[in-house]
């Protein structure tokens, strides 16, 4: 697993702008050398919020959008179109403003879709779509997604995995249910750490200083159980995207001076 590497922005606004410019040229570099690119998205106003900066971004179209794989590390199970679901929330800040091949956009099920209320079934339907489009090149029954991305939780939480709860233990499965989760709504499906481990790149978004205490945690050592986002990493790079509210407590021989 890679070790973490830390850059700072004055804000969080071009924390966004810089992640989304970082995220085009992965994007461009990864179809020129593999004809196509796959990224798995998350919920939340950092995640979002990089996604409204793509879709405002010059260089915006120099990705090729019909050759682009979306999955997701998350989901509320709530049901389809219901505003609070982070795939309603993306199709809003970009996905229904670009060419996207609707056959490579992977939500996970709404909890009025196929699964019914059966979170665990969607969460296994989901792992299965994970295992058919992974190759023997690929670490195990996920494809080697070439940028995972996660917003960090105040408690340390990234994508449904919360400190301490059942989810942040699963080592076998890619996929499971989440129940009782205290960031609402309760009920979610999320990647587990295998699976966002696969990655090529993992990038954690955290901005404000409700967040500079999650990043001193999982940056200083914490165990991924007690801080889930301290096992989030990915197999060449782990990339933390801060801005200076929530690089404040890092020890100072984490990062250079913030960006301007
Ligand atoms: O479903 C969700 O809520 C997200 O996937 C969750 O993991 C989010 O990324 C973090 O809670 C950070 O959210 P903020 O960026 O809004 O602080």
């Amino acid at each position: 697993m890679s070790t973490p590497q830390v850059v700072v922005h004055r804000d969080k606004e071009l924390m966004a702008k810089a992640a989304a410019a970082r995220l085009i040229t992965k994007i461009v570099d990864a179809q020129s050398a593999r004809g196509s690119a796959s990224v798995v998205l998350t919920g939340g106003r950092n995640g979002n919020g990089l996604l409204a900066a793509l879709a405002e971004a010059p260089a915006r179209d120099a990705i090729d959008w019909s050759r682009l794989d979306l999955w997701w590390g998350d989901e509320r199970f709530l049901p389809d179109g219901d505003p609070e679901r982070n795939y309603t929330q993306a199709r809003e800040v970009l996905l229904d403003s670009v060419p996207l091949d609707p056959d490579r956009v992977h939500p996970m099920a709404p909890s009025d879709g196929p699964f019914g209320h059966d979170a665990d079934a969607a969460a296994e339907a989901y792992a299965a779509e994970l295992t058919a489009v992974a190759g023997p090149e690929d670490h195990g029954a996920v494809p080697s997604f070439d940028v995972l991305l996660l917003g960090v939780g105040p408690d340390t939480h990234v994508a449904s995995l919360f400190p301490e709860l059942p989810a942040v233990y699963e080592q076998e499965r890619t996929v499971v249910g989440v129940h009782g989760a205290p960031k609402p709504p309760p009920t979610r499906i999320s990647l587990t750490l295998p699976a966002i481990r696969a990655a090529r790149e993992v990038w954690l978004l955290a901005a404000g200083e409700d967040k500079a205490n999650a990043a001193a945690i999982a940056l200083s050592g914490a165990g991924e159980v007690q801080a889930p986002a301290a096992g989030a990493r990915g197999r060449s790079r782990t990339l933390w995207l801060l801005d200076e509210a929530a690089a404040t407590q890092l020890p100072r021989d984490l990062y250079p001076p913030a960006s301007s």
